[in-house]
Order: structure tokens, then sequence, then C-alpha cells
């Protein structure tokens, strides 16, 4: 599997944005065997489980030029590097507690050239910034998150949709957002034919603001 499988569902991607998403098999191959951030078996399927999932929040959510968007709990960089190779005219901050995993996500875009992606070592909890869309992949469960992350997201829409969070995630997540009930889901079946999306979602959660 390899950067096909991206154009299949992005085909209008310019030659750089192909060359970027071509790049990452190798700098993430060279970076995981000495600092591993993903997992061996994942490291084959970069392309499907870590690549193409990320995007699954641009098939839910087009980024606007200038906006900024903060991914917390990177890891890696996922779903962060991905999304800033697809969007180049949007800011990234990709934050993570953990140093070397850091270390990493700032090689690959050191690799990349990558201009628009900013990388913080520090708790979400630490950040005094506000963003336009947060975006996640497995690092909290909903109202946790919702709790790190209060108060980072602006008040005005740059988008059509409301500011708020995008989340990657899987699995019935009924008990999870029950107490969430502007929360949208979205299917990433509907979007991508491979068996591995069957329970994979972008969850929608509108930032509330008191007045
Ligand atoms: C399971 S990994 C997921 C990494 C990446 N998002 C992915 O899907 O491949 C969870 C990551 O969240 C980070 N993390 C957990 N709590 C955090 C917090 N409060 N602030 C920043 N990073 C956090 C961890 O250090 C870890 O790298």
């Amino acid at each position: 599997m390899n950067v096909d499988l991206i154009s299949k569902y992005f085909t209008t991607l310019t030659d750089t944005q192909i060359q970027h998403f071509r790049a990452l098999e190798v700098l993430y191959q060279d970076w995981n065997q000495r600092i591993n951030v993903v997992s061996r078996k994942d490291i084959n399927e970069l392309y499907l489980r870590h690549v193409l999932h990320s995007l699954g929040i641009a098939k839910i959510q087009k980024f606007n030029e200038g906006s900024s968007i903060l991914d917390v709990g990177t890891g890696g960089g996922f779903p962060g590097i991905p999304l800033a190779i697809l969007f180049p005219e949007v800011q990234f901050t990709l934050v993570d507690a953990i140093g070397k995993k850091i270390k990493v996500v700032q090689e690959v875009v050191d690799g990349l050239q990558l201009e628009n992606v900013k990388t913080l070592h520090s708790r979400v909890e630490d950040l005094d910034e506000q963003f336009d869309f947060i975006v996640s992949r497995a690092v909290a469960a909903m109202p946790t998150f919702v709790h790190w992350t209060k108060g980072k997201v602006k008040k005005d829409s740059a988008h059509e949709r409301k500011n708020g969070i995008l989340y990657l995630k899987g699995g019935d997540l009924t008990d999870e957002l029950k107490e969430y009930r502007t929360a949208q889901v979205f299917e990433l079946k509907d979007c991508f034919e491979e068996d591995f999306f069957e329970t994979k979602k972008v969850v929608y959660l509108p930032q509330k603001f008191k007045n």
C-alpha cells in the first residue's frame, strides 16, 4: 500500500503534496527505528492506518486559508502532519506531553520542510492560545478532552461550521457522547471503502461559549 491510496481519495493533490506524502514512508521508517512512535504492525500500513485515517477529518471539514488548527496529543504527528500537508495555507500547532514524540514530529516537519507546522512539547492544559479547530485521535475520552481544551477555541468562526473539536474516534460512542447533545458523528465508511474504516468516525463538537 502506498501513496496511491491517498491520491485515490484526494484527486487534486499538487506535485509537492504528493512528494510530501511519499516522503512520509521513508521518514517514519527511519525515525521509528530510533524512537518508536508508530507500532510495528501499523508502520507497514502507514498510508491506510495513519495518513488516510488522519485525512478523514478533511472529508468532513475543509480548513480555510489562514485558519489555525491545534492537534492535541499528536504522538508521531497524527492527524496533524497529513492535514498540514493537505492544507499548506493553514497554520498547525502539534502538541504532545512526551518530548521524544515531539522530537520525531519536528524531524518529520524539518525533513519535509513544512512551513505551516509548529511543534510544542507541553501538556495541552498549559497552552495559552486559541485556534479555529482542535483535532485529535486516541488521546482521551470526550469529557476529559473537553475539560483539557476549554477556552482554546476562538469564538469567531472563519468557516461556515462553528469552531470546535474534530475528533477521530471508533466504535460505539453512545455512552461517551451522551452529555453532548450538539455532537455530530460522521461515518468514515461513507468516505473510504477500505474495511479499516468500517467503525471509524469523526466526531464534531461545536464549542459552547458563555455570553
Ligand atoms: C495513544 S497516543 C495517540 C497519538 C496520535 N494522536 C495518534 O493517534 O497516533 C496519545 C498521545 O497523547 C499524548 N497526551 C496525553 N495526554 C496529553 C495532554 N494532556 N497534553 C498533551 N499530550 C497528551 C500522549 O503523550 C501520547 O503521545
